[in-house]
């Protein structure tokens, strides 16, 4: 299928969950993000969720690790809807946080860091392939950040849903995720 006719599959899926299976599946991402292996991680970015759009409630990840990995450094996006770029901040206690008009919870202000320190970079998507291919929601964003990042950041993401075979029209700058976890187990892809 293409990136078109997936956003309109799953943006459906994703309403048609009741209140009770968006609890649960969180539940259930939170606990396979558990047993993640994060030996090496000393920089972790994560996107913060819209709650509208009934994505993966990364607070939860954010709060764990607080807890376990207190060292882990823990970073946020703020995304530029005039050129589709976004800035990296520190989730530290000098951190303002907003939500901007697209129900994204943000910084406004903090100390901000380049891609190249990240590690680890949790990756929104609407729908992703056996290949390891996503789609979102068709600005590019992750597609930008995710090329200014080292050669071996792992970038892993989330989802609800199984993946699909093929991304049918992906192009030069599609970026692949290595890894997605999922609520019943975590998928390794081809990278
Ligand atoms: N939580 C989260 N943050 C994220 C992303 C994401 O997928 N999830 N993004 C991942 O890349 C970027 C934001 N991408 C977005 C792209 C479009 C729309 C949106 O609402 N678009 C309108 C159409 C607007 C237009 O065409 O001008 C719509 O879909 O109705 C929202 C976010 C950066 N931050
Ligand atoms: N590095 C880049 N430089 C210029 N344009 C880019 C770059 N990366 C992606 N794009 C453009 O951005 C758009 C992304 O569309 P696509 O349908 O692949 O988005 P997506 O992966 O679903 O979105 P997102 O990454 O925002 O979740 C395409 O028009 C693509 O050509």
């Amino acid at each position: 299928m293409t990136k078109v006719e997936l956003r309109k599959v799953f943006i459906a899926k994703r309403n048609q969950l009741s209140q009770a299976d968006y609890d649960r599946l969180n539940h259930d991402l939170l606990e396979q993000f558990k047993q993640f292996n994060l030996a090496g991680v000393n920089c972790i970015h994560l996107f913060l969720p819209i709650h509208t759009r009934k994505e993966p409630d990364t607070f939860l990840m954010l709060n764990w690790l607080l807890a376990m990995h207190p060292h882990i450094q823990r970073i946020i996006p703020k995304a530029n809807f005039a050129d589709s770029t976004m800035q990296h901040y520190i989730y530290d206690e000098q951190l303002q946080m907003g939500i901007n008009a697209f129900g994204i919870p943000e910084p406004i202000d903090g100390n901000t860091i380049d891609p190249q320190e990240i590690d680890m970079v949790l990756v929104p998507l609407l729908a992703f392939d056996r290949q390891g291919y996503r789609v979102g929601y068709g600005k590019g964003f992750y597609d930008r950040f995710m090329a200014q990042c080292k050669q071996d950041t792992r970038f892993v993401g989330l989802s609800f849903f199984e993946p699909v075979d093929v991304i049918s029209d992906v192009n030069p700058f599609d970026q692949k995720i290595q890894e997605c976890i999922l609520p019943d187990r975590i998928c390794k892809l081809p990278g």
